[in-house]
Formats: C-alpha cells, structure tokens, sequence
C-alpha cells in the first residue's frame, strides 16, 4: 500500500457555499469573477451578497432541501452565483453539458429528479424540450433574460430571507455529475458537501492558489474538473477567475495577455495548441506562471515542448476521477522541476493507493510494477444515485475505489498512467460512454450489433470508432449513415468519427465485448 508523504488534512464539515465563499465578505472589493469577454466584473462582497439574495429567491420560488437542480450554461460569471445560492438554498446541484441534445439533457433530468432548471436563453429551446421530455422539471430559471421565464437578475430582487438550513455535510449530496465510471452508462455521481470540501483542502495543499493568482477559467465548470480547479479552489482562496465561454484559441491567448494570467488549468488539447499552434508567438504570455493538466492522458513530449515555447517550469499534471471528488493525485506546483516526465502526480493529503495486479487483483504490487491503481480516502463518493450494483462494482468492501486505469509508482511515489482497462474513451477529456454508442447504433433499422473502442487520431485525440455488422434487411447502411446516425442525437464530442464493417462483434460466453480484441484489430 502506498499513503502519502504530506500530512493528513481534517475533514471539511462545511456545506460548499461556506467552505469555499467563507472568507468572501473579507475579501470585499477584489475582483473574484471577471468576464473574459466584455471585462464585466464581480468582486468577492457582490458574489458573496448575490449568492445570498438569489439563495432567498430559490427558496421563495420553492426550491427545498433535498431538491436536485440542474445548471445547463456554458461558463459565463453568473455561473458560481446560480451554483452556491442552489446549495446555499439546499439543492443538490445536477450539471448538464451545454451541447447536450434535448434527449441526453432529458435523460439526466430524469435520472437525477431534476425539480428545476436553470439555463440561458440561447439553451432555452433545448431546455424547454428536455424539460417537457422528462417531466418533473417545476420551473425553468434563465440567468440572462428570456420572455416567459424568470431571470436570475431579477430574482436578485427578492426581500425574502435568506435560509437558513442546517447540513449534515457528510450525508447531504452538494452536486451530482454525470460519469460513465469504468463500465456502462453515464450515472449521478452523488458527492457530499464533505467530500468536495475536504478534496479542496487535499489539493490545496499541493496546489495552493491564492490572492494575486489570476486563473483562466476555459475548460468547463459543469464537469468536476472545472467546477473544482477554476471554481471552488480560486474562489476559496480569494484568486480572481477570468471566465470564457470557450475554447477558442486567439481569444484564450488574449484573454492571457490583457488579464495577466498567472496559472493555467488545460486539457491536453490546449496544450498542443500551445505548443504548435503559430499565434501562440503574437501574444505575450510572460504573466504566466505555471501550466496543469488533467482530464486525459498528456504525451511528455508534448508537455515538454509547450513548456520550453513558454519558458515555463515543466508542466504539471493531476490525476483523479468524477467518482473522487476528483482529486487524488497532482504534482505539487513546487516540486514542478524535481518531478520526473510524464507523472501525473503525488498521493495528495490523507488518500492511500494500491496497485493490484492485473490477473489476480488480491495480490498487491510493489514500486516498478504495473497494475490497477485503487484508491482510498475521504474523497472517494457516496454512491452513484439509485445504483447500487454499481456503486458495489466500483467501491469494494473496504472502502477501496478500483479506478480502471492501469498504473507505476516509481521508487520516490511519483505515479504513472500507463493504460486503462475500463471501457471508457476520452474525447478531449470529456467521457465518451462506449455503452451509450453502442446502444444508440441499435437503434438504427440496418444495425444488427455494434461495438465502439477508442482509437487515437494523429493529433493524439481518443476518438469513437465504430465496429458495425450491417443486417442485410435493414438497407445495409453506408459509413456515412452510421456516423449521421449518431451525430443527430448526440452532443458533438461524443460524435463516432470512425467506422468499420464486420461480420460479427467479438464477445465472450457471457456476451461481453471484447474490446481488446477489437483495439488490436486497429
Ligand atoms: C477546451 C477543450 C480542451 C478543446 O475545445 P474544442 O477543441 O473547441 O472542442 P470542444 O470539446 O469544445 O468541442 C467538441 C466538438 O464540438 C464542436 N462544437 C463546439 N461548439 C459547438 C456548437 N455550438 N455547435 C456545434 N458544434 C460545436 C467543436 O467544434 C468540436 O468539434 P471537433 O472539432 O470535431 O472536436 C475542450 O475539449 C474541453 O474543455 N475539454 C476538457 C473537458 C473536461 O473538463 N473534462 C474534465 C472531466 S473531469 C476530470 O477528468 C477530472 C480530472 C481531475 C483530476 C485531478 C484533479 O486534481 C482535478 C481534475
């Protein structure tokens, strides 16, 4: 077993809105969110205030303990605010991808119980839809403003008091992501207000942002990558967030420049970009200090060449998982230089790691060997809601979280990320459920079975490729109907980019695919 070097951290009892906007009021007129756009900025006293006024309107409209609300927006300020006043008023926050179609959305709002909607105008229409689709949805909210739908601007106008509720943070679910886990399709991941907010303190510890750091927020807040790195973990350190809405690259690299960026948050995409793209030299990017990298795994090359063009420290990366709050692994920003290439971190405060063999997981491996990685530690999930087989699948008896991914830890605790042996694919570093393709290309009358690995493209991306066996009565589909097929009912990143005929899926006795086998077939 392996436990971490740094010491352990207490666990935070606070419900999220305290533990990150605790210190808000002190720190009054610093910037907390800047919009990357159009420069409209909040400080820490209005985010703190309007968090509270809007927390009274949510309860006035009837929003209550225990209710699950969904945040369907792209990153724009107003995001935190509709967050923490949805927890401050006693919700469970459901985060929805903006590009999701109405039936993905209507999904999640079903799965999770989703009793209210907060969008904005340009997501009405899908909104509304998904809404309908799914039913249970009381009210839909808009945060800028939407004829027939109440604003949050408005709301901000409330005289109702603010509630005042009591939490259990051990027990109450502050969010509910949506991951696909190592097997199946996406499910709610249930993350307690402790969880998050004793995560925060793990990582911070590694990581510690502060007042005077200026983050870029880009990478989305709805996925626990954002929502914790660009969010959570600046804003309870009195950090100002620059936010955009996307990733686009010229106004990113502007956006660094006229901000004065001092910490970047990437995926690995942006860091290609970074280090091959020509308009990165027409910018001045001295403001910046250090580079993270998460959310897929990051060629060393690549990381290498980024860092040299910026004349930055090595770039650090961190490792974890929606199902762990997410952290469990980061390279601590001042051990950038001694930490060797490619790793994506050390264990962060009080989490524990194993590395089980891979054939016969009751046997623990030492340094240099590769093997499952587990984890163990206060960041680890309650549960995936209403799934219990799941939930076991993934979290054993002792309270160990079996990851999926394979992995070393060299003499000195340092871990790498060497291969995955659960079924996810990683477009971006967003999760692409295999599972939810496979079903969706049933659906299609010429279909009769599909399989859906990962296979990487030249620009180093994981895209979907499609393994179809073509039924002869249903019109014998061509490559272009099956990838139109699933492109109209999806959200853009989970598109299949590739497909190929076969005559028969390989599966075991039990009828599961073997993935491997296709993997190598490619
Ligand atoms: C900024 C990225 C890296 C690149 O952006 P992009 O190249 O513009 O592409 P998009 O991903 O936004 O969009 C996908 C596709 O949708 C298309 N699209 C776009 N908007 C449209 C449109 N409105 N109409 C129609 N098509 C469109 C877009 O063109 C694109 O098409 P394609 O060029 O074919 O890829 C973006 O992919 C991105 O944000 N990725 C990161 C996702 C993410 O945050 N994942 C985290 C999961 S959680 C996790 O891993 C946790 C780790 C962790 C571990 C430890 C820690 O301590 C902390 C964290």
């Amino acid at each position: 077993m392996f436990r971490s070097e740094y010491a352990s951290v207490p666990p935070v009892e606070l419900p999220v809105h305290d533990a990150v906007l605790g210190h808000a009021a002190d720190f009054g007129e610093r910037p907390a969110l800047v919009d990357g756009t159009d420069g409209t900025t909040l400080t820490y006293e209005q985010l703190d205030r309007f968090h509270r006024r809007l927390a009274a309107a949510f309860a006035e409209a009837g929003v209550r303990k225990g209710d699950v609300l969904a945040l369907h927006s792209p990153n724009t300020i107003a995001f935190p605010t509709a967050f923490y006043a949805a927890t401050r008023a006693g919700a469970t926050v459901t985060m929805a991808h903006p590009l999701a179609t109405a039936e993905e959305l209507a999904k999640q709002l079903r799965d999770s119980g989703a009793r209210w909607l907060v969008t904005v105008s340009p997501l009405l229409a899908t909104a509304r839809r998904a809404a309908e689709l799914a039913g249970g949805v009381r009210e839909i909210f808009v945060c800028d403003s939407a004829p027939g739908h109440r604003s949050l601007i408005d709301l901000l106008g409330t005289a109702a008091p603010e509630p005042e509720l009591a939490f259990d943070a051990a027990e109450d679910v502050a969010v509910l992501p949506y991951s696909s886990g190592t097997t199946g399709v996406p499910k709610g991941v249930m993350l307690t207000h402790r969880q998050i907010g004793t995560n925060l303190a793990q990582l911070q510890s590694a990581a510690p942002t502060g007042p005077g750091e200026r983050i870029l927020a880009v990478l989305p807040f709805f996925h626990i990558y954002g929502l914790t790195a660009l969010m959570n973990a600046p804003l309870r350190l009195g950090s100002t967030v620059v936010v955009l809405p996307r990733f686009d690259l010229e106004t990113f690299l502007a956006a660094i420049e006229k901000h004065r960026i001092t910490g970047l948050y990437v995926a690995p995409p942006i860091v290609l970009a970074l280090a091959k793209h020509p308009a990165v030299t027409r910018y001045d990017l001295s403001c910046l200090q250090y580079v993270l990298c998460a959310a897929a795994p990051l060629d060393a090359a690549l990381a290498r060449a980024c860092a040299h063009r910026l004349g930055l420290p090595p770039i650090g990366q961190a490792y974890g998982m929606t199902e762990l709050s997410p952290g469990s692994h980061v390279v601590p920003l001042d051990r950038l230089h001694d930490a060797p290439a490619g790793t994506v971190g050390k264990l962060i405060a009080g989490t524990e790691m194993r590395i089980v063999d891979l054939a016969d997981p009751a046997r623990d491996l030492g340094a240099g060997e590769r093997g499952e990685i587990l984890i163990r530690g206060p960041q680890v999930m309650k549960g995936y809601l209403g799934r219990p087989e799941a939930t076991a699948a993934l979290i054993d008896a002792d309270g160990w979280l079996h990851t999926g991914d394979v992995g070393q830890v060299d003499g000195d605790g340092w871990l790498f990320v060497v291969d995955r042996v659960k079924e996810l694919i990683k477009y971006k570093g967003f999760q692409v459920a295999p599972a939810e393709l496979e079903a969706l290309l049933l659906t299609h009358p010429g279909i009769a079975d599909a399989a859906v690995v990962g296979e990487y493209d030249e620009d180093g991306n994981e895209v979907p490729h499609a393994f179809v066996v073509r039924r002869s009565e249903g019109g014998e589909p061509t490559e272009n109907d099956v990838l139109l097929h699933v492109a109209e009912r999806v959200a853009p990143y989970k598109r299949v980019r590739k497909v190929t005929f076969t005559d028969s899926v390989p599966r075991a006795a039990s009828g599961k695919i073997l993935r491997r086998e296709l993997r190598e077939r490619i």
